[in-house]
């Protein structure tokens, strides 16, 4: 696959940013879900932003706020106070179906379960999307996915005749054929065996390479994280540490200090 620079967003969207811009980002983000003496504080004055072209890890100890953050940046879930953005567009301000739709033209999602269709073969499950919105895919852009992806020769199978780090490569692909502005990926390797878990995670990187996305991903794998440009670490609803290029033994150094901090 050809080298690129950075990827525009589909043409239906939005003018590119520049580079080193934050694709979306969270200010003084904060969530509390129930009211009065059961209420759970989620989320507590985050900031964060999310460059453009860039893997960024959300970590962070079980219930610390890792997937609250994702989803309310994503567009699926709202914030109690503070404001999210994907773009310049304050998330907050949208209606119900101006948030929908910006999902689905500028979001892509990849959670643990694979989510496939199983009476679709891999090929109509990457374009499902695309072809619900009646939109025509950018070739070029799918031949580089599908190509990447090595699932050329599987292309007509359905996915109960893949493995599941296959199957997985498969939801990765269909989060990318919109050519989103930004990936948003929920324990992506949290099904797979360490290998399968690997070729997933070498696939999102060359997808940030190699195509320019950009992509968010909550782990609770150290050796996840060695795959990406930085990795921030969420403690108690708060953003309580960020690396730049971390590795395995970077980020359980640092697990292990905030453990004990
Ligand atoms: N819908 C909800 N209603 C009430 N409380 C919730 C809801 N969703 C999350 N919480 C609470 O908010 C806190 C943060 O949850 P969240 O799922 O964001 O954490 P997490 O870091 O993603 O955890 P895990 O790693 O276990 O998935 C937890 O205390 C959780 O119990």
């Amino acid at each position: 696959m050809p080298a690129s620079s950075p990827a525009p967003p589909h043409a239906d969207g939005p003018a590119p940013l520049p580079a080193g811009a934050a694709v979306a980002r969270a200010v003084g983000a904060t969530k509390v879900y129930g009211a009065g003496d059961t209420a759970v504080r989620a989320l507590d004055d985050v900031t964060v932003a999310f460059p453009t072209s860039r893997f960024t890890a959300i970590m962070g100890p079980s219930g610390s706020g890792k997937s609250t953050l994702m989803h309310c940046v994503a567009g699926l879930d709202t914030l109690t106070a503070g404001e999210a953005y994907v773009g310049d567009v304050a998330l907050g301000t949208l209606s119900d179906r101006q948030l929908t739709l910006l999902r689905r033209t500028q979001i892509g999602f990849v959670f643990q379960a694979f989510n496939l269709v199983p009476t679709l073969t891999v090929r109509e499950n990457i374009t499902l999307a695309l072809d619900l919105a009646g939109r025509e895919p950018d070739r070029d852009w799918l031949d580089a996915l599908i190509a990447t992806v090595g699932l050329g020769d599987r292309l007509h199978h359905r996915p109960a005749e893949l493995s599941g780090g296959q199957q997985q490569r498969v939801a990765v692909a269909r989060a990318l054929a919109s050519r989103p502005r930004i990936v948003f990926a929920d324990e992506p390797t949290g099904n797979l065996d360490s290998h399968a878990g690997g070729e997933i995670l070498g696939f999102m990187r060359r997808a940030v390479d190699e195509l320019g996305q950009t992509v968010v991903m909550v782990t609770h794998d150290p050796l996840a994280t060695g795959w990406t440009d930085s990795a921030i670490f969420l403690a108690d609803g708060r953003v309580v540490d960020e690396l730049d290029a971390p590795t395995p033994d970077t980020v359980l150094d640092r697990i292990k200090q905030l453990g004990e901090g």
